[in-house]
């Protein structure tokens, strides 16, 4: 390939020195330096490395079912014979595209999980057709054990909360505006800080996008099942249509269809899993940009015990475009999660950027679409295990007609009642650990209806896999002593897509044991 495939065609920007393949230091290969078409001939194998030097990086073939949630839709550039494992996430590497001129920074994700070969789920009903099929069935594996089932919790929750609590709801109009912001900055943090959730109006999030969005979840949804069975999400990944964190033939089920796509960066999309039925969910790639999808390719640079990493970040490139609403929709919550960002680091006394800041620009988009169908028992299932979100932050757009999220509070379940045109905002894993607990991702989970759907469109906004994270040393003091360690986020995010919904269970993989004394 030539260079008849630039970009736009325009010609290539003029990059000086020539930036070689490179790895981080400790994994410096024992070969020359090489640039991306070099290094990814068809039907090439690794660059070879130093007799008696351990081999440090393969190259493979893409193997999207087995190899991820995100990011598996990497097409074969090169094969190699066996793929070695990675232990060290989001390291950048830079290469140079010998057709394009571009310098790419490809960044390792740790999206994928173990092996999905080896996960067994079972049968596994779809809940849209059983409901057609089988009006009055519940299947055993969805029905919960007592103490988890939502009639025993809403009456726990009664016993312990007034029917007037509820989670705050803040104006963001209100927070640039003189003497209320003040107020409702004080608002905010309450609201974080009890709760670990509020919903915002005045977000500038155009009503019609999201009522657009919504639409064409509900169009897909709305499908034959063989239709949507044509995006699968294979077994232990996250990304496609159907059930996610399923890991065993025990496991109790979600009462709920899903339809998650990872967003950004543009690498992690799977064009595979992308739904090009509704016909508005795709249009053809940016002219000029299909060239690149020959440089995705898997990279692994040392063995690991567990789930090999991929390479995911393309700079400079977009492989293929998705819908227009979607690709609105995204920017927009983007933009929305960035300004709360900014209004969430100053209610703390911290800079604008003293939250986002921590990202060091690179950030994780995804989208998850949960369809709920209605239920003959919603007294015994939940539409949705309980858990804290992995994100930073989390976007919920709810159906206005249904409630059915729940957010955990002293012990009791609280419903949160939609407020129309508002958007639900949670703090995630993220946000406890860079405040040091401060604020806290809440425990949440939706609950279904006899004799309503709902639907929920979930945005996750997260720092980019090679993020390394930790307490703010603003926030860890005397009083407040340390509680969580530093860790890569892209080790995180994989220890969190690889474990079933259990709750906050999955953040101690960051926790020290540290008391606060209040
Ligand atoms: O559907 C809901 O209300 C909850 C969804 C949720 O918490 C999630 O997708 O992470
Ligand atoms: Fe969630």
């Amino acid at each position: 390939m030539g260079n008849s495939k630039l970009p736009m065609g325009n010609p290539p920007p003029k990059l000086a020195p020539r930036i070689p393949f490179a790895l981080p230091q400790d994994t410096q290969p024992h070969h020359p330096p090489s640039t991306i078409g070099s290094l990814f001939k068809k039907g090439s194998s690794l660059p070879s490395e130093a007799p008696g030097s351990p081999p440090t990086v393969a190259l493979t073939r893409h193997q999207g079912d087995q190899l991820g949630p995100l990011a598996s839709h990497l097409p074969a550039a090169a094969e190699a014979p066996a793929a070695k494992r990675n232990s060290r996430c989001g390291r950048p590497l830079l290469l140079l595209c010998d057709d394009c001129h571009h310098q790419h920074r490809l960044t390792m994700a740790p999206l994928c999980c173990s092996n999905t070969r080896e996960i067994k789920i079972g049968h596994v009903d779809d809940v849209q057709e059983l409901r057609k099929c089988r009006p009055a069935a519940v299947p055993e594996r969805y029905i919960r054990d007592v103490g988890e089932r939502p009639a025993e919790a809403a009456a726990a929750a009664s016993s312990v909360l007034s029917s007037s609590e509820n989670i705050p709801v803040i104006d963001m109009s209100r927070l640039v505006r003189g003497g209320e912001a003040r107020l409702e900055m004080e608002r905010l943090a309450a609201a974080c800080e009890e709760w670990g959730f509020f919903q915002v109006v005045n977000h500038g999030v155009e009503l019609e996008l999201l009522r657009r969005m919504e639409e064409l979840a509900m169009e897909f949804f709305m499908l034959p099942l063989e239709e949507k069975e044509k995006y699968p999400m294979a077994p232990g990944t996250i990304q496609g249509y159907g059930h996610a964190f399923v890991f065993s033939e025990n496991q109790k089920l979600d009462w709920c269809n899903m339809l998650a796509l990872g967003l950004e960066p543009h690498s992690i999309r799977n064009p595979k899993l992308w739904p090009s039925n509704p016909s508005r969910f795709r249009y053809p790639p940016p002219r000029g940009h299909d060239h690149l999808s020959k440089h995705l390719t898997i990279f692994f640079d040392r063995p690991c015990t567990s789930a090999p990493l991929l390479i995911v970040e393309i700079n400079g490139g977009c492989p293929f475009a998705c819908s227009e609403t979607l690709e609105l929709y995204s920017a927009e919550i983007r933009e929305l999660c960035r300004r709360l960002l900014v209004v969430i680091a100053e209610s703390l006394g911290l800079r604008p950027d003293g939250l986002e800041g921590m990202f060091g620009g690179s950030f994780v988009q995804a989208v998850r679409m949960n369809y709920y169908p209605p239920c003959p028992r919603p007294d015994l299932v939940l539409g949705l295990s309980p858990h804290s979100d992995g994100s930073a932050l989390t976007v919920l757009q709810q159906d206005a007609r249904s409630a059915g999220l729940q957010v955990r509070k002293g012990g009791a379940w609280v419903p949160v009642i939609p407020v129309p045109g508002a958007l639900v905002i949670n703090i995630g894993d993220t946000i406890e650990v860079l405040t040091n607990g401060k604020y806290k991702s809440v425990e949440h989970r939706a609950v279904t209806h006899h004799d309503r759907d709902r639907l929920s469109l979930v945005t996750f906004y997260a720092p980019g896999y090679d993020v390394e994270l930790g307490p703010l040393p603003e926030l860890v003091d005397d009083r407040r002593p340390c509680l969580y360690r530093r860790y890569n986020h892209g080790e995180y995010n994989r220890h969190y897509v690889t474990r079933r919904l259990q709750g906050k269970k999955t953040l101690d993989f960051a926790r020290i044991d540290n008391e606060v004394c209040v």
